[in-house]
């Protein structure tokens, strides 16, 4: 007779690993999810938070077996934090070897991370946390968003510095600088688009246990999101129009149909920007998002060359 299975000896079936990519507008997180999926050798599911309306950052993410899924409008530490844990589940059940959280550039990774681990199943393997070193002295300044920047390094296990290319000597030293002070002792990995040695994504030091603790942000209160959903727009007056947008917006991206030539991918960041053509887009048409601490900003007027806000 065939003994019985012993249960209790059998292996615990493994948990699934969580990594959280973190840090402000613009600073690289797509890049380094696409770059981590690309090096990968295992099945990875991404969950994209998008602070504003459309999920751009889920069209670009390049994963070809419809493991990523997306949560867009707010943000997944505050506003929208009853929605991660649906989405974890249903990241589960298309069986991953492990998951990603690309949290929204207003969002605190340690807090994703702590109601991540909510979830049954799941463990942390580490939070990242990603800055502009061309704009982070500039933003950690500012009163407006100073402060949601500096909680973006609590608890993380590893700091990206990215940007590295753009940032020039003088930024670059105060981006270090900042850094020492905001996450001291952790490792800092200077980049240039996310180029990052894998071997640096393992290895959580937290410890989270408990749901998270004290005050969240209410990032809605302080970021605004703006949609520009628009006929095609010339080239020359657009380019002009986006040199001249105000230093409260803090990102623009998205799809743009430029007359005569077709759709662009826009990536706009703290008055960088780049044009891509050929698309990624769901659907035809000019069709962007922006994030900004302004309340009333009317993008559509801005790009089409009309001047200033909405209500005047
Ligand atoms: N020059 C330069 N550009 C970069 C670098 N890393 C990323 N970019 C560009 O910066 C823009 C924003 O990069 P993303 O990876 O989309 O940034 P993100 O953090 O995912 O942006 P959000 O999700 O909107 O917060 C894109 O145009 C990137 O190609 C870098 O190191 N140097």
């Amino acid at each position: 007779m065939t003994p019985p299975l012993n249960v209790a000896a059998r292996p615990a079936p493994g948990l699934i690993p969580v990594t959280v990519i973190g840090g402000f507008l613009g600073s690289g997180k797509t890049t380094l999810v696409n770059r981590i999926l690309a090096a990968a050798t295992t099945r990875i599911a991404v969950l994209v938070n998008d602070f504003g309306d459309i999920n751009v950052d889920a069209a670009l993410i390049r994963s070809d077996d419809g493991l990523t899924l997306e949560l867009s409008g707010g943000c997944i530490c505050c506003s929208m934090a009853e929605g991660i844990g649906p989405a974890l589940v249903a990241a589960m059940e298309k069986g991953p070897d492990e998951i990603l959280i690309e949290a929204s550039g207003v969002g605190e990774p340690r807090r994703v991370a702590e109601f991540a681990l909510l979830e049954r199943g799941l463990k942390l393997d580490m939070v990242v946390t990603m800055a502009n070193a061309v704009e982070l002295a500039a933003q950690l300044d500012d009163p407006l968003i100073g402060d949601t920047v500096a909680r973006q390094f609590d608890g993380a296990d590893l700091v990206v510095l990215n940007h590295v290319d753009a940032a020039g000597d003088a930024r670059l030293a105060e981006a270090r600088a900042a850094l020492r002070r905001l996450a001291p002792g952790k490792t800092v990995a200077e980049t240039t688009r996310a180029a990052l040695p894998m071997e640096l994504l393992a290895g959580s030091t937290l410890s989270l246990l408990s749901a998270p603790q004290g005050d969240p942000m209410a990032h809605d209160h302080v970021f605004h999101r703006y949609r520009v959903d628009t006929a095609p727009l010339p080239r020359p007056a657009l380019e002009a129009a986006l040199d001249a947008l105000p230093a409260d917006l803090l990102r623009l991206k998205g799809w743009v149909d430029i007359t005569g030539e077709g759709p662009a991918l826009l990536q706009w960041v703290a008055g960088r920007w780049e044009l891509i053509p050929g698309s990624d887009a769901q659907e035809s048409g000019t069709h962007l998002v922006g994030i900004g601490t302004q309340p009333d900003l009317d993008l559509t007027g801005l790009l089409s060359g009309k001047p200033l806000k909405t209500g005047q």
